[in-house]
């Protein structure tokens, strides 16, 4: 079964999105997760990997505190949102984790509290190959976040799981680097996230 589409997306999340001015109803599964978890609001930095449209950007520029250094990343231009920073680069790339780097330099920024990653392949199709694809990425973006992690920092991924009806489900761990040993992510928790009308 596909993704739904059009009219059949248009679910209570999706009219919230457009009521709040969020760009995206994914927004509301970064704030879930918040109110849960509550990283953001002790975060001084914030990278959001795979982040067109700027839904899960919006709620950290809301949420972190005033001046927080927000970036937001994705292989297609995200529209300025005031109080981020936006590259497009692809997150599988060294140039990405150079430009990163670059813009974290120029700020003055060592190490990010909160890494974010809500990526999708950009390609429709079979169930399993967007899957394996989506757990590519995964890994990609735990590579980025051992490197700009810090200390302490939390690390939210969306990783897909399968249903029995074959469609697939967002999936969210939530995992914290250990202080003593800033090169390795220790999983603390994981939360299944499914918007519902
Ligand atoms: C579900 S959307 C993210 C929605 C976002 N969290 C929001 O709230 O608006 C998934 C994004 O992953 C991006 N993406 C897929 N592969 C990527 C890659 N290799 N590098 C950067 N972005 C990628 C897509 O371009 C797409 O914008």
């Amino acid at each position: 079964m596909g993704k739904a589409k059009g009219k059949q997306r248009q679910d209570k999340y999706y009219h919230l999105a457009k009521e709040q001015g969020y760009r995206s109803r994914a927004a509301f599964k970064l704030l879930q997760l918040d109110a849960r978890f509550r990283f953001l609001p002790t975060a001084r930095a914030v990278l959001d990997l795979c982040a067109a449209p700027g839904g899960w950007v919006q709620v950290a520029v809301n949420h972190a505190p005033v001046g927080a250094f927000v970036v937001g990343v994705d292989l297609v231009p995200i529209r300025p949102i005031r109080g981020a920073h936006s590259l497009t680069e692809d997150i599988t790339t060294s140039k990405c984790r150079s430009a990163v780097r670059k813009l974290m330099d120029s700020k003055g920024v060592a190490a990010f509290d909160v890494v974010l990653h809500d990526g999708s392949p950009n390609v429709g199709g079979a169930w399993a190959q967007e899957a394996t694809t989506q757990s590519a990425l995964v890994i990609d973006a735990v590579r980025l976040a051992t490197m700009f992690l810090a200390p302490k920092g939390a690390f939210i991924t969306k990783v897909l799981r399968k249903r029995k009806i074959k469609r697939q489900t967002p999936f969210y761990c939530l995992l914290i680097q250990r202080s003593q040993q800033k090169s390795r992510l220790q999983s603390s928790g994981s939360v299944r996230i499914c918007l519902q009308n």
